[in-house]
Formats: C-alpha cells, sequence, structure tokens
C-alpha cells in the first residue's frame, strides 16, 4: 500500500473514533429562528400534528432519564416534573405519564395551566396514571429530602429572557437545589443562544436536547447530553444541514457526549 493512502486510512479511522466517542462533534447547534424554522417545518410541511411530535419529545427524554437515574441510584425517591405553559411544558407532562409507566415515583409541579385541549388531555392522562400534580412548589427543605430529581420542563426554543416575576420561585429552587436537575431542550432561564445568564442560572446534570441542539448547548457542562425526537425526516435533515448522529436500534436518544 502507498504511503499515501496509508496515512489517509489513518486520519479517517481517527476521524471516526473522535466523533464515535463525542457525536456533539458532528452534529449542527441551531440558532434560535432556526429552531423555530424547522419546527415550523415539521408542522406545516412535514404535516406533523403537536400531539405525535410531543409524544416522542416526552419518550425520549423519559428514557434518557431512565438511562442516566436507576430507581436504585435514586434510592427509589421522587422525581419532581416542572412543567412551563408552552411545548416545552408539553414535553414534560408526557415525560412524566412514561417515567411513571416505568414505575418511578413522580410528581408535577405545573404553575401556569392552558386551556387548549391538548394541555387538558396531557394533565388529565397525567391525573389517570395517578399523579400528584401539585398545588404548591415543594420548599428547598422537602426536595432535599424526599425526591431524588427535578425535571425541568419550563421553557425552550421560545424563551425571551429574563424569567418573568412568576416562574423565577421555580427557577431560584432549581438554581439553589442540590438535587440534580436534568432539562428538556434548553436549561430554563438560559438564552437560547448565548446560555447561561451572567448573573448565574441553573446548571443542569443532563440536558436532553431535542431534533438538534441549540447554541445554548456549547456551553452545557453537565455529565451527559442526549438528544431526543427521533422524528426528522432526511429532506429537512439535509435541508438545514443537521448532521444528526445515528440513533442506536430502536432507541428514541442517543447519547452526544459523557463527563
Ligand atoms: N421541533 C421540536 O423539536 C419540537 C419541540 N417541542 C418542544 O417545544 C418547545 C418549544 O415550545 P414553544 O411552545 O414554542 O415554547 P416554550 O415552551 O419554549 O415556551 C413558550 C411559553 O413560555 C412563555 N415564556 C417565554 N419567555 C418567558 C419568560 N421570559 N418568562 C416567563 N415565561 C416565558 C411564553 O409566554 C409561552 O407561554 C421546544 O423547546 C421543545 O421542548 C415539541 O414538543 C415537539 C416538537
Ligand atoms: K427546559
Amino acid at each position: 500500500m502507498r504511503l499515501t493512502n496509508c496515512i489517509n486510512l489513518i486520519s479517517r479511522h481517527i476521524k471516526t473514533c473522535s466523533s464515535s466517542q463525542k457525536n456533539i462533534k458532528m452534529v449542527k447547534y441551531l440558532t434560535q429562528d432556526e429552531a423555530i424554522n424547522i419546527d415550523l417545518e415539521l408542522f406545516n410541511e412535514c404535516k406533523f400534528s403537536v400531539d405525535q411530535l410531543m409524544e416522542l419529545a416526552g419518550l425520549s427524554c423519559a428514557t434518557a432519564i431512565a438511562k442516566c437515574y436507576s430507581q436504585e441510584k435514586l434510592q427509589n425517591k421522587i422525581i419532581l416534573i416542572c412543567c412551563g405553559p408552552g411545548n416545552n411544558g408539553g414535553d414534560g407532562l408526557v415525560c412524566a405519564r412514561h417515567l411513571k409507566l416505568f414505575d418511578y415515583h413522580v410528581k408535577v409541579y405545573y404553575p401556569k395551566r392552558t386551556d387548549k385541549p391538548l394541555y387538558k388531555n396531557l394533565t388529565n392522562q397525567c391525573e389517570l396514571m395517578d399523579i400528584n400534580i401539585l398545588p404548591e412548589l415543594p420548599s428547598n427543605e422537602e426536595i432535599s429530602s424526599n425526591y431524588g430529581l427535578i425535571v425541568d420542563a419550563l421553557f425552550g426554543f421560545s424563551f425571551k429572557p429574563p424569567v418573568r416575576p412568576e416562574f423565577v420561585p421555580v427557577v431560584d429552587l432549581m438554581k439553589t437545589t442540590p438535587v440534580p436537575v436534568a432539562s428538556i431542550d434548553i436549561p430554563s432561564g438560559w438564552d437560547v443562544e448565548k446560555g447561561e445568564p451572567e448573573e448565574g442560572g441553573i446548571k443542569p446534570e443532563l440536558l436532553i436536547s431535542l431534533t438538534a441542539p441549540k447554541l445554548c448547548a456549547k456551553r452545557f457542562s453537565g455529565k451527559y447530553h442526549y438528544l431526543g425526537g427521533r422524528f426528522v425526516p432526511p429532506s429537512l435533515e439535509q435541508k438545514y444541514s443537521l448532521s444528526l448522529p445515528k440513533y442506536p436500534g430502536t432507541e428514541s436518544c442517543v447519547l452526544l457526549s459523557k463527563i
């Protein structure tokens, strides 16, 4: 074999190895506008309904959580899912239902409910699963004693800082608690592109990016970064040069990086 062929082969091998250990290098990070446009195309061009995408997104979040936090690791403690007023909150309600189906102890905090049928149905389904929807935010002390994980489903890619006053207590709780936080799509309170606010924000241990990571995920320094939302048609992936990693087998989520 010629020397140049040999060098090419070795460099290709090195490239493949490094990308399989850290899928994060290949995948595209989206601006807020790109994330919004892709979302619109999924609905308008691909004709998905929001219920379909939310179900897949929420299931992928529950799966990623179960991979990182076994019941044993959580010492059978409760998972608190904090849900916001938009679709990120909807993902949280779906995630809660699937975690309950996976036999976790789950409670939901959903301070600003909407009257839209989608959210009413998701809330109803949680109640039918015997998931307690808390009327008040538990105290920091109660969280420390009885809860093993907080799922942050407050805000996603439509968030515009700063956090409005009504959500400050729950964001503050997630900022100060010693209990690990798992954020769905965006760590709530972070700028979708610039990341954590200067005054300090929540520091999730797990981030589950949906469809493709947003630019703020470059600042994520927690333990596990997963990608979920396995529903992107190849034409859309190519149009936005997403370079998505391969999902293993039948999995609904894929590990992007782990510390
Ligand atoms: N394409 C996908 O990958 C899918 C992602 N999904 C999830 O949907 C969210 C985006 O949902 P959207 O409804 O557009 O917005 P948010 O949930 O991010 O928030 C809107 C909600 O929040 C309020 N809000 C905005 N800024 C503030 C603020 N500073 N303080 C308080 N409240 C604020 C706003 O008024 C709205 O009520 C995406 O991230 C994914 O998680 C879909 O589930 C499936 C497709
Ligand atoms: K979030």
